[in-house]
């Protein structure tokens, strides 16, 4: 491994932000890869994405399994894409995730709780729901514990990937509860449609990217709402001012700090930079300021949900859960955060999620 590899990989964002004013948009990381941010490079990738392949992430496939839908390529990905669609329409579940967000505001006590681990306990809850059709804490409480031993902190993810490579990271006794709980869903959404011997792969991979990004989206927006005079009361009020606003924070801080690897026929590995191409001083004027009134950017210049034919198939889910939760929390509660430092966001893979040190305040209004 070179030394911009070794920096790529040990400190993600202060790499990123060391090469945010490379004009070109990409950047070599060693032979045959690349890390890609350019508008014009991410449009032409995202419409050519169908002829090329998706080599898995090495952190992650290790963790969601070699058949998850994420690194499947050619018709069986288009097999599976067809399978979940139905299963992620947002829509179907506003009821659902309006039962679920009330009950979690109405527990929510007046002591300061970690932002990023509250939105990520009610996400996941959410995404339980959808996958299980039932509520099973206990298991999603072991799911969390799995998943924060291995991506908890940056040191974790790289002791995992490159001191015990090759290692399983299943948990056997885990795999079983969720396969179980899948099997016996009602309705039996995933384990109808899909081999047992992809089950597996299919739940955890839709319980993680189910859950982590948009805990970590919500937990941005209500940050920057909570950082901006006046904005709290002006979005209850105005619900373009709440899209622009989610918008305008998930491309300050996108969960996803890089979307899915492309590799070419001859073997070149592209590696997208969602957070690169979202702070480009070309593309943004002042690209470090939070400013929901932006003007809509140019083609290829903002995709907190990737492209391409491996676009996220949650995104009017997210988006869905983003807005309740966001509206339901300023409705009831006064919010009030702990002084973070939006320098040190913590990174969970290439997921992006405000420090755990931000802590919130939620008192009830009245
Ligand atoms: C704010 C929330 C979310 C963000 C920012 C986000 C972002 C992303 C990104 C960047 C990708 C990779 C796309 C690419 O490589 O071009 C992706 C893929 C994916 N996401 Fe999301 N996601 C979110 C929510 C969700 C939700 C709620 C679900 C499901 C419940 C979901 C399921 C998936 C799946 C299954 C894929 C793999 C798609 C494929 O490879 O074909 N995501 N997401």
């Amino acid at each position: 491994m070179n030394r911009t590899e070794l920096r790529f990989a040990l400190r993600l964002i202060p790499f990123l932000d060391s090469v945010e004013n490379v004009e070109d948009g990409l950047v070599k990381l060693r032979d045959r890869r690349w890390l890609v941010w350019h508008p014009d490079v991410m449009a032409a990738l995202f419409r050519n994405d169908r002829h090329l392949r998706h080599p898995p992430s090495r952190t992650l496939s290790a963790l969601l399994g070699n058949r998850s839908v994420l690194w499947l390529d050619g018709a069986e990905h288009t097999a599976y894409r067809r399978t979940l669609a139905p299963m992620l329409r947002g829509n179907r579940y506003q009821a659902l995730i309006e039962e679920l967000v009330e009950r979690a505001i109405a527990e929510l006590p007046g002591d300061p709780v970690g932002l990023a681990a509250w939105t990520r306990e009610v996400t996941l809850k959410i995404t339980g729901r959808i996958v299980f059709g039932v509520d099973d804490d206990e298991l999603l409480a072991a799911f969390t514990r799995w998943l924060d031993r291995r991506l908890g902190s940056r040191v974790r993810t790289l002791a995992h990937r490159y001191l015990t490579p090759g290692t399983t990271r299943f948990d056997p006794e885990l795999d079983r509860k969720l396969l179980h709980r899948a099997s016996t869903a009602e309705p039996p959404a995933l384990a109808a449609c899909l081999p047992p011997e992809d089950l597996r792969d299919q739940v955890v991979s839709l319980l993680f990217a189910g859950h982590e990004t948009t805990a970590s989206a919500t937990a941005w927006t209500v940050f920057w709402i909570e950082r901006t005079p006046g904005l709290a009361e002006r979005v209850l009020d105005d619900g373009d001012l709440l899209d622009a606003t989610i918008m305008e924070s998930l491309r300050l801080s996108p969960p996803a700090t890089l979307a899915g690897n492309r590799m070419s026929a001859d073997g070149m590995v592209l590696t997208p930079s969602i957070y690169l191409a979202h702070r480009r001083a070309a593309t943004y004027e002042h690209p470090h300021v939070f400013d929901p009134a932006r003007t809509p950017p140019p083609p290829g210049a903002f995709f907190p949900f990737g492209g391409g034919v491996r676009h996220c198939p949650g995104k009017d889910l997210a988006l869905l859960e983003i807005r309740t939760i966001v509206t339901a929390l300023l409705r009831h509660r006064r919010i009030r955060l702990s002084i973070p430092d939006p320098r040190s966001p913590q990174l969970r893979g290439a997921a992006m999620a405000p420090p755990p040190s931000l802590a919130m305040v939620a008192t009830c209004r009245r």
